[in-house]
């Protein structure tokens, strides 16, 4: 369980993020969205500590990692696994040379250990017979799938997704959202993915952080969404005509 009080955050003379509490639990698919610009990236960032926030706290399983030296800090990103926009793979490395990355940076596997728990999440995301190719010789659905099992080689506890489904088709990223939140529940992972995706919101939902100009919204979960009253909201989830469309039906049903 991730939990994040009263966070603010600015840049120079902008308030970027004003007063964000949320709680985030483990095992299921948290996520973060809103408008572009609306903070939902810095919020990510801000999480996993690629920015310092000005103010608030952010405990990890309550402990708190605003207050953590360096050394402490180090130690519990360990504990974290990351998929930042674009997927990051190494160019230059293949396809299980990329997974095994992580545990040859922090792991004291044997090698023998090592090339199990590279077949495992690889077997985990369905990519078999890849492993000796190099990123530029698979599919931009292929490389996401790689950077989820180099996300969960080292068994993280938590999870951050920063826009997972970006630049793939909707049949694709339907794929990556099923196969984060079965992973998330199958390894009981507190999962954070930051979208602007509402087919993802719709799918895999299971509680939901709006934020609009840097303010916290709304919350609530993928069944609640249609029908809140909020308006700023009704904004951002109407904007796709079709979840205007699901609502009626199902209040005329
Ligand atoms: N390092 C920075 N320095 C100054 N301003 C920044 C910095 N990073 C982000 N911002 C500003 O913070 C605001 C929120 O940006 P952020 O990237 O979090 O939005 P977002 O919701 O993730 O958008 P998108 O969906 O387009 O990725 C924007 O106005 C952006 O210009």
């Amino acid at each position: 369980m991730i939990e994040i009080k009263n966070i603010y955050k600015s840049f120079e003379n902008k308030d970027v993020l004003k007063n964000i509490s949320k709680v985030f639990n483990q095992g299921e698919t948290n996520l973060i969205i809103g408008r572009s610009g609306s903070g939902k990236t810095v919020l990510l960032k801000s999480i996993v500590g690629l920015h310092e926030v000005d103010k608030g706290q952010i405990l990890y399983d309550n402990r708190d990692f605003t207050s953590m030296g360096q050394k402490l800090r180090k130690k519990l990103r360990q504990e974290m696994g990351m998929v930042f926009q674009g997927g990051a793979l190494f160019d230059s490395l293949t396809v299980e040379e990329n997974v095994r990355f992580p545990l040859d940076m922090f792991s004291e596997l044997t090698s023998l250990e090592k090339q199990k728990q590279v077949d495992f999440c690889l077997d985990r995301v369905n990519i078999t017979d890849a492993n000796k190719l190099y990123p530029s010789e698979i599919s931009g659905g292929m490389q996401k799938r790689v950077a989820i099992a180099r996300s969960i080689v080292l068994n993280p506890k938590y999870l951050f997704c920063d826009e997972p489904n970006s630049g793939l088709d909707p049949e694709t990223s339907m794929v990556i959202d099923e196969l984060i939140h079965s992973i998330t529940v199958d390894l009981k992972i507190t999962t954070i993915i930051n979208t602007h995706d509402m087919n993802s919101v719709m799918e895999i939902g299971d509680n939901i952080l709006f934020i609009s100009d840097g303010e916290m919204c709304w919350e609530g979960n993928r069944k609640e969404i249609l029908y809140s009253e909020n308006q700023k909201l009704q904004e951002f989830v109407f904007a796709n005509k079709q979840y205007q469309r699901i609502r009626d039906d199902k209040i005329n049903q």
